[in-house]
């Protein structure tokens, strides 16, 4: 059944922007939507959904066949579908139709994609009018670095070509910045360079004036009575340098009771003076240096950038930004834009948008210009779908504001050409039991940054469980996360030996059941991930593995720097050593002691040897390397990995599917550049260029907040409640520019208090995203006692009660539970 607003999402004739709340079907409305577009008779070909991950469009795409299958496969199922979204029972004509949609989505691909893919195929069609090669490679993030990172080598090495300026850039970032920080800072520039900064411009800030100097008569004072009162302690206090340790703590506020009660009230005035000048002072010192640094980073940022770029247009690659920037160019050039929204017009009949809420400035000026093919034609239409309360991407660009206003935007479109638009709130949740309802609302309703709805649940649903546990003896000599981690391990093995039933299965909790949420890969999560296993426990992580860390890609290695270089000894001994082979150090040794003055090297004394296993091994060995410099690399791997003896032993590798995949990729890519073989391959494999994602699908799910988005579990542990928003960024953005962050840190500026506001409010949403994964459990608990433990705590005072903590008798407060 649906609810009624869900019901009127569904009108195919309307534009529809809808603000969901988590969990009350957003997905799930999207993919009725496209079914109640295809009844329509749309072609599946001209509706375009717009998904903000690759894998939230195979998963909607699964979902959407799944359903065409299921209604082609059953009348019955037909039937009571197309009642549901149709709203009336259908004639048998209308039950035929819908059963043929199933093949017709076979023979049309569907266009569910991000906006990135949409992009890459919109500049690949009109690869010619955008003046880029129509076979441009993408470079995806971890490339993207590893090529910023050549070329940030290349601008700050000595042989580099640079202005006088750049050296002196570079003298004075280096005084004040490590290596590692001044490529993180930069990396952060270029997250935003198509955003907020344009590469080329250099920005001047507002002009500052230059700090007053501490009084010297004062010091003069201060000295004199130190000196007399002979506390040597305090010498540091006329070293300049010191002032501020001496004059503030070191969270800035000015220090009390600096002066003994003794000290003269005339000195005692003084000091108050000289803190509140030095203030002053040190707040216009922050301006300078905030400015300094900022214009130094961007100077440097685009000499580095214009390298990057180079290198990207002579390579023929565009990165995912360029993808957006270039989409706007073209879709704004006057010379294309008749011939281009032409095409347009005829190819995008319905354009549905998932995840609306964390869609960055540029993305919304691409979906905007796209509007211009609905103006006016009234059977297009526009769907949004988004919740403002889950935008917690800003650290890729996602801007609320931009929601709200690109609302408005489609919506004055819409009305000027009298087309109906609609704004529909779904706030009734199909995921998430009333009791943890309950909670969300008492903590989140009175937040004015949320665009809150009071959350309902359905009718007749359970009420389910809501826990907070008390914060942990701070004297504790562990690690206060390894503590928390093993009191959830006890916790957890607790439920599953006493077989406790969750009424959302049906069946005694399983660890799959379970999942645990910690806003950022931190010493916590780490903690976590190794109590589990300690545990016993199979834990599901989602995380990236660098493929040159993993052993199988090491001993890969090892191999083929054998062939490349015979007399390479330990590449040898560590192929003999891998799970290849399994020789261990002692039968390396006995091999040793063959040598003589004639074999040179360990592969001439290894093949000298005629016993076996050692004669079968110089066999292999030398079939490998035959093949080796016989064919391609692509070929030799795609041969090798094939080979019984491999196909014997990688499966006992973890990941080994993965790893072998990604290299094969990266091969394949590889031998399809001119002059490009294994020495250039080694090179670029031996950085941190290639990555992959490692799946597992079994065990507690460990995953970040971040990753956790759009997914739900019976059981949701959030063992660490005080949330930060996760911000990459090492400048703020004004209207003037980026500042650069940690040197200005002033309350007072509007701007850092504006940042600072935003990020609050970013975390609070992070903390909505945590409670709402959960059906029917909730548990919290927390390291320190941060405002959103203090509001779980107060809401759970008043809707719950206070019960003994059961499970480790030496900690004598209590548990806050809400339900049964
Ligand atoms: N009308 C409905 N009838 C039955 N089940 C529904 C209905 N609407 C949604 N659901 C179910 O509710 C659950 C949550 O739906 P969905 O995942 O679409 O929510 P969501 O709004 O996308 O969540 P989130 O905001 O967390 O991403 C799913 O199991 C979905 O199948």
């Amino acid at each position: 059944m649906l609810t009624s607003a869900q019901y009127d999402a569904l009108n195919p004739h309307h534009h529809v922007w809808v603000h969901a709340s988590a969990g009350t079907g957003k997905t799930f409305i999207l993919i009725y939507r496209i079914l109640r577009l295809l009844l329509e008779g749309a072609r599946p070909e001209r509706i375009i959904a717009l998904t903000f991950t690759q894998h939230a469009g195979k998963e909607m795409t699964l979902r959407l066949h799944k359903l065409l299958e299921d209604i082609m496969r059953s009348s019955d199922t037909c039937k009571s579908v197309l009642t549901m979204c149709l709203g009336f029972t259908p004639n048998s004509d209308q039950i035929r139709n819908a059963q043929k949609l199933w093949s017709q989505i076979l023979d049309t691909s569907l266009n569910i994609q991000t906006l990135h893919s949409f992009c890459q195929n919109f500049l690949q069609t009109f690869s010619l009018e955008a003046g880029i090669r129509g076979d441009f490679k993408i470079l995806d993030e971890s490339q993207c670095f590893n090529l910023w990172s050549q070329q940030q080598e290349t601008v700050c090495s000595h042989t580099y070509c640079g202005s006088p300026e750049l050296n002196t850039v570079l003298t004075r970032l280096a005084t004040r910045y490590s290596m590692h920080h001044i490529t993180l800072h930069l990396w952060s520039l270029w997250h935003r360079s198509k955003e907020v900064i344009y590469p080329t411009k250099h920005f001047k800030l507002c002009q500052v004036s230059p700090p007053n100097l501490f009084c010297p008569e004062i010091m003069e004072q201060l000295k004199k009575f130190l000196d007399s009162t002979q506390l040597k302690n305090l010498e540091y206090a006329w070293n300049h340098p010191k002032y501020q340790a001496f004059f503030f703590t070191q969270k800035g506020t000015p220090r009390k009771k600096l002066l003994p009660a003794k000290a003269p009230e005339s000195l005692k005035r003084w000091i108050e003076q000289a803190q509140e000048d030095l203030k002053h002072t040190l707040r216009q010192q922050n301006y300078m240096d905030a400015w300094q640094d900022t214009e130094d980073f961007c100077y440097l940022f685009s000499e580095i950038y214009n390298q990057y770029h180079q290198y990207k247009v002579k390579l023929g690659f565009l990165d995912f930004s360029d993808l957006i920037y270039k989409t706007i160019k073209l879709l704004e050039d006057p010379h294309h834009m008749g011939w281009i929204y032409s095409q347009l017009d005829r190819k995008i009949h319905h354009l549905l948008i998932d995840e609306a809420q964390d869609t960055s400035p540029s993305q919304w000026k691409v979906l905007e210009l796209l509007s211009e093919v609905w103006n006016g034609h009234p059977h297009k239409t526009l769907f949004v779908v988004g919740d403002p309360k889950q935008s917690i991407y800003g650290f890729q660009g996602a801007d609320l504001e931009q929601f709200f206003r690109a609302k408005e935007v489609f919506k004055l479109s819409a009305e000027h050409h009298k087309i109906p638009f609609h704004t529909i709130h779904l706030t009734h949740s199909f995921r998430t039991y009333g009791h943890i309802l309950n909670v969300i609302n008492c903590i989140f309703q009175n937040d004015p940054s949320m665009d809150f709805k009071i959350h309902t649940p359905l009718p007749h649903q359970q009420e389910g469980l809501v826990e907070l546990w008390p914060m942990l003896d701070s004297g504790l000599n562990k690690s206060s996360g390894t503590v928390l981690a093993e009191l959830w391990v006890k916790r957890i093995r607790h439920w599953i030996s006493q077989g406790i039933i969750l009424q959302c299965t049906g069946r005694a909790v399983q660890a799959e059941d379970i999942l645990i949420l910690i806003s950022k890969r931190c010493s916590l999560y780490e903690a976590f991930s190794k109590t589990l296993n300690l545990g016993g426990f199979f834990v599901r992580e989602s995380s990236t593995i660098t493929l040159k860390d993993t052993l199988l890609a090491q001993d890969i290695l090892a191999l083929i720097q054998w062939f490349l270089a015979p007399h390479d000894n330990w590449s040898l001994v560590q192929v003999l050593k891998s799970p290849f082979f399994r020789v261990n150090e002692e039968e390396i040794f006995s091999v040793f002691a063959y040598r003589s003055t004639a074999l040179k090297t360990f592969w001439d004394c290894l093949s000298s040897l005629k016993k076996k296993p050692w004669s079968t091994y110089v066999e292999i060995l030398w079939q490998w390397k035959k093949m080796f410099f016989e064919s391609t690399p692509f070929q030799f791997v795609q041969w090798w990995v094939y080979t019984p003896w491999i196909q014997e032993r990688y499966t006992s590798w973890p990941n080994a599917i993965q790893i072998l995949d990604k290299i094969l990729a990266s091969l394949f890519e590889f031998c399809q550049e001119q002059g490009k073989g294994w020495m250039e391959w080694i090179e670029l494999f031996s950085t941190d260029f290639f990555t992959f994602k490692q799946k597992t699908e079994k065990g507690i799910g460990l995953l970040t907040i971040h990753s956790a988005k759009g997914l739900q579990s019976p059981i949701v542990i959030i063992p660490d409640v005080s949330m930060e928003a996760r911000s990459k960024d090492s400048f703020m953005y004004t209207q003037d520019g980026p500042w650069k962050l940690g040197v200005l840190q002033e309350d007072e500026d509007p701007w850092y208090k504006l940042y600072t506001e935003k990020q609050a409010q970013e975390a609070r949403r992070i903390l909505y995203v945590a409670m709402t994964r959960a059906q029917e459990r909730l548990y919290c608990s927390s390291l320190k006692k941060s405002a959103p433990y203090l509001d779980i705590y107060k809401a759970l005072s008043t809707l719950g009660v206070s019960v003994p903590w059961d499970l480790d008798h030496s900690v004598c407060e209590s548990v806050l539970r809400y339900g049964a």
